[in-house]
């Protein structure tokens, strides 16, 4: 289990995190919602280490990894795909799932990925810029799940995206969900990220609003969160 108590954030002497409590259990889809500017993404930033909590501790399955850098977040385990994605846009599909791949494992790191997306299969050589955003996604996913990380923290995965690519991401990350890895999914797509999610977070003004499965929560109270933002 990945847990974050009582976190606080800041940039330069702006608080935007405040006595954050989150956990997200082993094999379980965990969403965080809120409105622009609730701090959200950095929340993800904290979690995987690029930036300090100025209070709080965090773990991963009971120790203590509070402040530890983001390569060793990454050895235990949690793997980041940015907003935006994170992938090497000048360099193929081939080339981005080699760089993330283990010494010798380049072959099987290609056939993971390629069963995760077969259309990546079809596209090996190309630039990877060149890609639709749909399956520039795709490859940032695929880079993630060939590394078999534990903890996945995804920002807005399906930003921009048709709808029916979004349906297969959200397959792709269900799968991701029953192999046995937690996935902590900071989603604009509040319907979509309910039917996904066994628990969910609302984070208001840097605060969590609301801790519940998705059934506790009715439109009314989603409404009150966002639309009591204040924006
Ligand atoms: N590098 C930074 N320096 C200073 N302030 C920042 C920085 N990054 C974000 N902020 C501020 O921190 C607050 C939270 O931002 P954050 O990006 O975490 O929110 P979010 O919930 O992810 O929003 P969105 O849904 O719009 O992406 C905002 O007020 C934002 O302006």
């Amino acid at each position: 289990m990945l847990e974050l108590s009582g976190v606080d954030a800041h940039y330069g002497a702006t608080q935007v995190l405040r006595g954050i409590d989150i956990q997200v259990p082993v094999s379980s889809v965990v969403a965080l919602l809120g409105p622009n500017g609730a701090g959200k993404t950095t929340l993800l930033r904290v979690a995987s280490g690029l930036l300090k909590p100025t209070r709080g501790r965090m773990s991963i399955d009971g120790v203590d990894v509070t402040g530890a850098a983001p390569h060793q977040l990454v050895d235990k385990g949690l793997c980041l795909v940015p907003e935006g994605r994170g992938i090497f846009g000048s360099l193929t599909v081939r080339e981005n799932l080699v760089l993330c791949s283990r010494r010798g494992g380049e072959k099987e790191a290609i056939e993971r990925a390629v069963d995760a997306f077969p259309r990546l299969g079809e596209r090996l050589d190309q630039v990877s810029r060149t890609m639709s955003g749909g399956e520039q996604q795709m490859l940032a996913l695929s880079r993630a799940y060939i590394q078999r990380p534990r903890f996945v923290l995804l920002d807005e995965v399906s930003m921009g995206l048709a709808p029916k690519i979004v349906d297969e991401i959200f397959e792709f990350l269900a799968r991701l969900a029953q192999e046995g890895t937690a996935l902590l999914l900071v989603e604009q797509y509040v319907t979509r990220a309910l039917a996904a999610a066994d628990y969910v977070y609302l984070l208001n003004r840097g605060q969590v609003g609301f801790a519940g499965e998705p059934s506790q929560l009715d439109a009314d109270a989603l409404a009150e969160h966002y639309v009591g933002a204040g924006q």
